[in-house]
């Protein structure tokens, strides 16, 4: 679990989060939505410790990041996993050391153990025979699984993923989220995407925290998006084409 208490972060004389409070809940993934610029990369950028925030506290189960010394700090980075944007794989290097690089990072594990857990994580996410290949070898949607066997590789207890299935066709995009979920659940980890994808709300959302212009507009899950009156969330939902769409057709029945 991870629990937020009135953060604060600004740049400059902007403030980007104007003191949100939360609860990101263990075994679940916990979805960050909003519009452009609501700041939920911040936000999720706050909760790894890449910015610091001016005032509120992050806490990781008991303790929060501002009262850690730099061993737990350490010992915290060891236990997060992180699903970057884009995949984020490093070209010249194949599948199999782009996903033992955390092990490699972190541990001091013998290298036949790391290439089993190398191999078992692969596994898991459906990629077999692909360990000496390049990333500009496989396709998005592969090259995608093989970040998703990367973050979680060390068996973290937190994983965050910024925008995880962008660039991805409808499909296989789901493929992703439905991985992420399962995944979440397997391991009882404490996972945070950030997206505005409608299709992730509706089936991964099982905690979802929607900002706007940096509050907290509107926390539930997937069921209660769809029956709550909160206008943000209706402008939110809405702003999609297909769900626009659906509606219009509802409409018309009535
Ligand atoms: N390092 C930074 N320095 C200055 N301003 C920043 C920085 N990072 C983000 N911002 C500002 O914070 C605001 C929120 O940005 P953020 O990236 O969190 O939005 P977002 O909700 O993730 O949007 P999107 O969906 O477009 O990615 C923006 O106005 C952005 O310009």
């Amino acid at each position: 679990m991870i629990k937020v208490e009135d953060v604060h972060k600004s740049f400059g004389s902007e403030e980007i989060l104007k003191g949100i409070s939360t609860t990101f809940e263990k075994g679940k993934t916990n979805l960050i939505i909003g519009q452009s610029g609501s700041g939920k990369t911040v936000m999720l950028k706050c909760l790894i410790g890449l910015f610091r925030p001016e005032e509120g506290r992050i806490y990781y189960e008991d303790k929060a990041i501002q009262d850690m010394d730099e061993e737990e700090q350490r010992e915290l980075r060891e236990q997060i996993g992180m699903l970057f944007q884009g995949g984020a794989l490093f070209d010249s290097m194949t599948i199999e050391e782009n996903v033992m690089f955390p092990l490699r990072m972190f541990t001091k594990q013998k290298k036949a153990d790391m290439l089993a857990r190398v191999n078992e994580v692969l596994k898991r996410v459906d990629l077999e025979n692909v360990n000496k290949k390049f990333p500009a070898q496989i396709s998005g949607g592969m090259q995608k699984r093989v970040s998703i066997a990367r973050a979680i590789v060390n068996k973290p207890k937190f994983l965050f993923c910024d925008e995880p299935n962008s660039g991805l066709d409808p499909r296989t995009a789901t493929l992703i989220d439905n991985l992420i979920q399962e995944i979440t659940h397997e391991n009882d980890i404490t996972t945070v995407v950030v997206t505005h994808d409608m299709n992730s709300v509706m089936e991964i959302g099982e905690n979802i925290v929607l900002l706007k212009k940096g509050k907290l507009a509107w926390q539930g899950d997937k069921e209660d998006i769809f029956k709550t009156d909160n206008k943000d969330v209706v402008n939110f939902v809405y702003s999609s084409d297909l769900f626009k769409k659906i509606r219009n057709v509802q409409l018309k029945e009535e």
